[in-house]
């Protein structure tokens, strides 16, 4: 399934944004008035498509972009900005709720995989949603002992500055380039992660390394995320703020899925390149299918999956050979685990149950995540940490964070990483780490690979 393409151009659309909501929200002014002040409050209205447009051409603090939604959100709740998952639960139960839209949803991230941990909810203000042809804004605040004229001024402000026309994209040329590890220090780290596993220290452990691209000039984030979701991806389009900065990420890895009892995890390890003949691309694809050490690796991450999703759901099931994810540049197997969630929990116990999988750290999960540290790989921003959104009845979706960078400034980190097992070799997984980095080197802008291309050396070519 392709993303939606974007009209390059906004829609006209007559009133302007803010004159828009002011309208729109003078019929809810007494209900959010005679609202009780404790709870959260929110409105969902429809929003004509042609102020959908101006908001995805604008900018955004968060975007997430499905094959069949897409979202856009702008600020965090005062006081609701970071919250704990019971505190999440709580106000779920106690959320006043005015008008016929989509529920009001959380955004959810989780740390890098060899630091692991619980997921932080951030409540959106303004979420922009487009969902089954159908755009609408939600606005959420807590009302506190505000009058409710106050919380919708601070609506109608966000929305403008969420509306005003994003300046002009300009394409910037690369500074500079770096890659770190280098290429003698990763052999020397693949070989230091092949004797541990010899010496049944693990079975397998997921190295990564990134490349530090310096433009000449800072970097547009939301322009890049539009251009993201202009190619054709599986998987999903985000840009969520990180520690330095924010991530941008097309990831086709989904660690969950929830709607209603019904949970798929996607387990995803085992990867070749593409190439541009089907007989050439077919054959490669035999290839992984039949090559033992990718069919291994791929069955320690089911497995995995498997297990732990066995603690939170009755029913699972998954095919018994694995399947084909096709990407532009690479194709990985892949095996969806399925599930019926028991009575009462939520994506968020899935996310606990689940993250990380040995797809992002290794097998078993405890001497890999020791060998990770001990070895000092530090990941930058959401890396293999997960991003996505739960709505309030526990259901939504949180991906694994990869095929990405974090954007500071006029630099990118980009991160991409490879499962290490007893017969890898340095070389073979440096050029698979190539190849997962063209992703977003594509999107950058065309910055060369600091290494011959990674397709004609693949273990697989
Ligand atoms: C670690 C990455 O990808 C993961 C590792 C894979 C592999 O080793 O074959 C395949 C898909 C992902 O689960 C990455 O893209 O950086």
């Amino acid at each position: 399934m392709g993303i939606v393409a974007l009209p390059s151009k906004p829609r006209q659309h007559n009133a302007a944004p803010g004159d828009w909501l002011e309208a729109a929200l003078a019929p809810w002014m007494a209900q959010i008035g005679a609202a009780p002040g404790e709870n959260l409050l929110s409105l969902a209205l429809d929003l004509p498509d042609a102020l959908f447009d101006l908001v995805r051409n604008g900018r955004a603090d968060r975007v997430w972009i499905a094959p069949d939604e897409e979202m856009f959100s702008v600020g965090a709740v005062a006081g609701f900005a970071d919250m704990s998952v019971d505190r999440w639960r709580v106000a779920c139960r106690r959320w006043t709720r005015f008008g016929d839209g989509p529920a009001p949803i959380a955004f959810l991230t989780a740390p890098p995989a060899p630091l692991g941990g619980g997921a932080h909810l951030s409540l959106p203000e303004l979420l922009l949603r487009r969902s089954e042809g159908r755009c609408s804004l939600v606005l959420t605040g807590y009302r506190d002992f505000r009058p409710a004229a106050a919380l919708t001024r601070e609506w109608a402000e966000r929305f403008r500055a969420m509306t005003a026309p994003a300046a002009k994209e300009t394409h910037s040329p690369v500074e500079r380039q770096e890659d770190r590890p280098d290429r003698a220090e990763w052999r020397a780290r693949v070989r230091a992660a092949t004797q541990a596993i010899r010496a049944k220290r693990f079975d397998k452990v997921v190295l990564a390394r990134k490349r530090v691209v310096t433009l000449r000039a800072p970097i547009d984030a939301d322009a890049l995320a539009r251009r993201m979701a202009q190619g054709c991806v599986e998987g999903r389009v985000l840009k969520f703020p990180s520690a330095n900065g924010c991530t941008l990420a097309a990831t086709p890895e989904l660690l969950a899925v929830k709607r209603g009892r019904a949970l798929v995890s996607h387990a995803l390890a085992g990867t070749a390149p593409r190439f541009p003949t089907t007989a050439q691309d077919d054959e490669t694809a035999r290839t992984l299918r039949g090559c033992a050490k990718e069919r291994r690796e791929h069955a320690l991450v089911v497995q995995s999956i498997a297990e732990s999703m066995r603690e939170i759901c009755d029913e699972l099931s998954h095919p018994p050979e694995p399947g084909l994810v096709k990407l532009p540049r690479l194709q990985h197997l892949w095996t969806p685990v399925s599930g019926h969630m028991r009575e009462g929990l939520d994506l968020l116990d899935a996310i606990a149950a689940l993250h990380p999988t040995p797809a992002v750290l290794g097998w078993p999960k405890a001497p890999a995540r020791a060998f990770l540290r001990e070895n000092e790989e530090r990941r930058d921003g959401l890396y293999t940490g997960l991003a996505g959104w739960i709505d309030a009845e526990g259901d939504g979706e949180a991906a694994v964070v990869l095929r990405c960078a974090e954007i500071q400034g006029r630099e990118a980190r980009l991160w991409a990483g490879a499962g290490i097992m007893a017969e890898s070799d340095p070389d073979a997984e440096w050029a698979e780490t190539e190849l997962k980095l063209t992703t977003f080197l594509d999107i950058l802008g065309g910055a060369p690979s600091a290494e011959p291309r990674a397709r004609e050396q693949s273990r697989h070519g």
